[in-house]
């Protein structure tokens, strides 16, 4: 059974005319990366809230480990299980925050974790994981480079213990090399961890680096969607085969 899926969504802003999504089918199984892809306002980021549970569809349902969103109490397990990881490291970390209480805080508002020693080596287990020391600790976000401050946001991520990651351009605000670095790290999570993701990118290669599977949007409706490769290899959709063409090549 899925461990996330948006069945048949269709959801318009107040005031809008237009749904920002129209008929949206989604399925990701446990462990699985899911990319989502399209051009600017085309729905990616509607997407990502509707799984998140921060908005509901006025049409089509939102499941969590098969249940509606809408039934009682679902929305809190999914916070539990469910967790965003943002596109700038440098805007989503408090700087007035030290590292330790950063990425312990969804153990306090989920009011997770008995004593505080307990939270304390769950958060110094989280940031060894991603690759940060117990120095770390005591630090603030302007001490760490860019991919130093998403892996920090990637350890808050996964102090609740989540089944899922929710990922919205997580390495646009990188530098290419650090960008590889962090898919790695997403990808190790995944693998070591069985965590499913859902990444929203508009570069067809960072996705094909993370995600088996891709949907490709435009003005709100899926165009295409199949395994990444396939569609790398084989678009059937012209706009597929534009996205594809704008991905940017390293000289030489
Ligand atoms: N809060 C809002 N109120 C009204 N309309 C909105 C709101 N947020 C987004 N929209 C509209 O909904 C549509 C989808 O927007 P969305 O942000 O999901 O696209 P996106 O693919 O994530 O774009 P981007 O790549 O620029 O982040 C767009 O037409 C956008 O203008």
């Amino acid at each position: 059974m899925s461990i996330l899926a948006l069945e048949s969504v269709t959801f318009r802003y107040r005031g809008s005319s237009e749904p920002a999504l129209r008929d949206v089918s989604l399925t990701l199984q446990p462990g699985q990366g899911v990319g989502i892809v399209g051009e600017s306002g085309s729905g990616k980021s509607t997407a990502l809230n509707l799984l998140l549970g921060l908005t509901t569809p006025e049409q089509g349902r939102v499941l969590f480990d098969g249940v509606d969103l809408r039934g009682r109490g679902v929305v809190k397990r999914l916070r539990h299980a469910v967790q965003p990881v943002f596109q700038d490291p440098y805007a989503s970390l408090d700087p007035r925050m030290r590292v330790d209480r950063i990425v312990g805080e969804p153990l306090d508002s989920l009011r997770i974790g008995s004593t505080g020693a307990e939270r304390k080596e769950r958060v110094r287990a989280v940031l060894a994981e991603v690759g940060l020391d117990g120095d770390s600790l005591k630090k603030y976000p302007h001490e760490f480079s860019g991919g130093q401050r998403q892996r920090i946001a990637i350890a808050r991520a996964l102090v609740t213990d989540p089944s899922v990651l929710i990922a919205d351009e997580p390495v646009s605000a990188l530098d290419m090399t650090t960008r590889i670095e962090v898919i790695e790290l997403l990808a190790r999570l995944r693998a070591e961890r069985g965590i499913g993701v859902v990444m929203v990118s508009h570069d067809m290669s960072i996705v094909a680096a993370l995600c088996g599977r891709v949907l490709v949007l435009k003005d709100g409706g899926v165009v295409e969607e199949g395994e990444t490769l396939r569609v790398l290899a084989e678009p059937r959709e012209s706009y597929t085969k534009a996205l594809i063409a704008a991905i940017p090549r390293l000289p030489g």
